[in-house]
């Protein structure tokens, strides 16, 4: 049996499994079992903590429920800095991913702020297929177009709209996911700008599907909607799940700051 914790930021849920002492190995059929929710527990990402030698405390591995591994997933990173706090009764620790060491802060009311890193605006570091401009990208769907590509570990592809809650993103993710100039496919953003400045943001997530919050993505956002001139610096973005607060600092990196829960303790048998 393998213990597991359910938890989420803003909704956006995650499978947790305390790796760190090696003893289990998952195939990629069963981190699409668990992660299926007709037949497994069912979650957006499937996060194994390992060990990791260094400065970091742990290092977070990211699934998608397709299988496929993410290089970043803002909203675990703030989950599983939480669960590293309260076991060390810090209220600071180092999360090391595949893109590096993350670090994060206890913040008021129990919130959680992770300095995401650097924000990535080279086609080579999207990544994109071809050399490009990445402020406008030449893709036109229906009423979408000239989308900003940013990569935060995992690419983003985002789209500023007049109203983000009005289009069909089931309809429109999946083609936006699989665009020939994503060679490693990408995440899906449409945004948009509200009078007093703060950003309505819906996610179409590569490998997952529609998610009611996608950390990375609200980084992403932020710093594409910087780049068009759309937005200060620090501002709120509400996705489906909740409010993220946002700051690109003039060193590249992005913070993000929200909340973090955890919904129950199980057990897999696998
Ligand atoms: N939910 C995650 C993003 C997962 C990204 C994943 N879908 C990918 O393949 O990059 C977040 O909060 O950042």
């Amino acid at each position: 049996m393998i213990p597991f914790r359910k938890m989420h930021g803003l909704g956006n849920d995650f499978v947790v499994i305390d790796n760190r002492h090696g003893q289990w190995s998952l195939t990629t059929d069963q981190v699409r079992l668990v992660s299926d929710r007709r037949f497994g527990v069912g979650c957006d990402q499937l996060i194994i903590m390992e060990a990791v030698e260094g400065d970091a405390d742990l290092f977070m591995r990211i699934y998608n429920p397709d299988g496929s591994e993410s290089g970043a997933c803002g909203n675990a990173t703030r989950c599983v800095a939480s669960l590293a706090m309260k076991e060390r009764g810090l209220d600071q620790v180092l999360i090391k991913t595949r893109r590096g060491n993350l670090h994060a802060t206890a913040a008021e009311a129990g919130d959680i702020t992770v300095d995401m890193g650097n924000a990535l605006i080279d086609w080579r570091d999207v990544p994109l297929s071809e050399e490009m401009d990445t402020l406008s990208l030449p893709i036109q769907l229906g009423s979408l177009e000239n989308p900003v590509a940013v990569g935060m570990g995992n690419p983003h592809c985002v789209f500023f709209v007049e109203d983000a809650d009005s289009l069909p993103l089931e309809k429109l993710g999946p083609q936006v996911e699989h665009h020939p100039l994503f060679p490693e496919r990408t995440n899906v953003e449409l945004a948009t700008i509200r009078p007093n400045g703060s950003i309505r943001l819906r996610v179409w997530e590569r490998g997952a599907g529609k998610t009611l919050a996608c950390g990375s993505g609200a980084c992403a956002t932020l710093v594409a909607a910087v780049r068009r001139g759309l937005s200060a610096r620090q501002a709120e973005i509400e996705l489906d799940g909740g409010v993220l607060k946002m700051q690109w600092l003039e060193n590249g990196h992005v913070l993000m700051t929200g909340a973090v829960a955890t919904a129950f303790i199980g057990e897999l048998d696998l």
